[in-house]
C-alpha cells in the first residue's frame, strides 16, 4: 500500500485522512479522491466519475477504458469529513420552515423554498459560520420574495476534506441561534391572502380624461403573491373627498388601504394630507428607496394604509414591492424598517 497523503501520515490507523493507492478491482465500494477525466478525441472530454463518486462493479470496465489501474481512494480519519457530509451537515443544520435541500455535487448544497413566501435569513449566523473558514454559506438578502423551486441559500465545503470541528462549530452557531430566536436561521416565510381597498385620486382620472393605469398595475402586484383588489373607487385631487373614500373604505373592513397618485409636490398633491387629515398614524412619508421615494405608509386604526406614488404603476420594482410582502407576511412595520431600505434602495 502507498500511502500520500494530503497530511504526513505513517500510521495505519485513520487518525488522519489519506489517499490511498488501490488496485480497480480492489476499490469497490471506496470513494474517489478527485475527478476522473475522460477523453474520447472529436466525441467527449469531461469527468467520467466525479470526486466522492463510490466505486461499483459495473465502474471497472470503464475505469479500465480510460487507462486506469489503480486509483487513489480516501480514508477519512474520524475527526474529518468529506466535502458532500459537511455541506450535507450545515444544510440540515440551518434549513426551517418552507425550505428543503436537494442532493450534495461537489460539496455544495443548494437550499431551496417550498412556496411563495418571504425570506428569513438571519445575517449575523451567515457572517459567523463564514467567519470559521473551510466551510461557506452564501444566501440571497432577507425580506425578499422567492417561489416555489426558487435557491435562497447554498452551503459549500471548501477543501475536499474539512475537520469536522468546524461543521459542529457551525451548528453550535444555529443550535445558539434556535434557541435564542425560536426559528432555525434560513426559511420562508408564508404570505397571507388579504383583500385590499384602493382609491385612486386624480382629477385627470376621474373625469376620464386619461384611462387609469394604477388599477391593472397594483391589481397585478397584489395577485402575483395572492392577494387581491376587493374594491377600487376614484376621486378628484379634492382632499375632503380622498379623506371621506378613505373612511368610507376603512368602513367596510378591508385588510389593507392603498390610495395611488397625488403624492409628490404639485399643489394638487393632496394624498398625503388626506391620509393624516383621515387619522392615520404616518409611519414614514418618504422612503430612501428609488423608484418609490414618494411612497407613504402608516396605520389608520391598526390597518395598514399605503399612499402609492406615480412610479408604483410604471416601475416594477419599488418601495411598494418590497414593503407589501412585509406586510402580506404579517410583520408590522416601524419607521426603522424603512429607515433601513435605503442602504442597497437605490434601483434605478
Ligand atoms: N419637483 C418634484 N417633482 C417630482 C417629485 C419631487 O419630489 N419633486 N417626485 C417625483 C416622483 S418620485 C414621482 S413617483 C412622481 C409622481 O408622483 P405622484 O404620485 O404625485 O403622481 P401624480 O402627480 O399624481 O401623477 C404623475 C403622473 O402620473 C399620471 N397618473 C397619476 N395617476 C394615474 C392613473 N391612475 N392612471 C394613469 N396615469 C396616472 C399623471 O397624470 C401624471 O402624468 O412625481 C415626481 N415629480
Ligand atoms: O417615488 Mo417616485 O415614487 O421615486 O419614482
Amino acid at each position: 500500500m502507498t500511502s500520500s497523503g494530503h497530511r504526513p501520515s505513517n500510521e495505519n490507523a485513520a487518525d488522519s485522512t489519506r489517499l490511498r493507492e488501490v488496485k480497480v478491482e480492489e476499490a469497490i465500494g471506496l470513494r474517489l479522491a478527485h475527478d476522473l477525466t475522460q477523453i474520447v478525441p472529436g466525441q467527449f472530454k469531461g469527468c467520467l466519475f466525479p470526486k466522492g463518486h463510490i466505486v461499483t462493479r459495473e465502474d471497472i470496465p470503464k475505469l479500465k477504458d480510460i487507462g486506469k489501474e489503480h486509483l487513489y481512494v480516501i480514508e477519512l480519519a474520524e475527526t474529518d469529513l468529506h466535502e458532500d457530509d459537511a455541506a450535507l451537515r450545515m444544510a440540515a443544520a440551518l434549513c426551517g420552515d418552507n425550505v428543503t435541500y436537494g442532493e450534495p455535487r461537489e460539496g455544495k448544497v443548494g437550499i431551496r423554498s417550498e412556496i411563495v413566501g418571504l425570506t428569513s435569513i438571519a445575517a449575523e449566523v451567515v457572517h459567523e459560520i463564514n467567519r470559521l473558514g473551510d466551510i461557506a454559506l452564501a444566501t440571497v438578502l432577507n425580506h425578499r420574495v422567492v417561489r416555489p423551486g426558487e435557491g435562497l441559500a447554498a452551503t459549500r465545503a471548501i477543501p475536499l476534506i474539512v475537520p469536522e470541528s468546524k461543521v459542529r462549530d457551525a451548528e453550535k452557531i444555529v443550535e445558539y441561534y434556535r434557541g435564542k430566536h425560536g426559528v432555525a436561521p434560513i426559511g420562508v416565510r408564508p404570505l397571507r391572502s388579504m383583500k385590499a381597498g384602493m382609491l385612486t385620486t386624480g382629477t385627470e382620472v376621474y373625469t376620464g380624461r386619461i384611462e387609469d393605469k394604477f388599477g391593472p398595475a397594483v391589481r397585478a402586484k397584489l395577485e402575483a403573491l395572492g392577494s387581491e383588489v376587493a374594491e377600487h373607487r376614484f376621486a378628484p385631487d379634492d382632499r375632503h373627498t380622498i379623506v371621506n373614500d378613505i373612511y368610507y373604505l376603512r368602513e367596510q373592513g378591508y385588510d389593507m388601504i392603498l390610495v395611488t397618485g397625488g403624492m409628490s409636490v404639485d399643489p394638487d398633491d393632496r394624498t398625503p394630507g388626506a391620509i393624516a387629515a383621515a387619522g392615520a398614524d404616518i409611519v414614514s412619508y418618504g422612503t430612501p428607496m428609488l423608484p418609490g421615494s414618494m411612497l407613504l405608509f402608516g396605520y389608520l386604526r391598526g390597518v395598514p394604509i399605503f399612499g402609492l406614488p406615480g412610479c408604483v404603476m410604471y416601475d416594477p420594482y419599488t418601495s411598494f414591492d418590497v414593503l407589501l410582502p412585509r406586510i402580506l407576511a404579517g410583520d408590522t412595520l416601524a419607521k426603522e424598517d424603512i429607515v433601513a431600505l435605503g442602504y442597497g434602495g437605490l434601483h434605478r
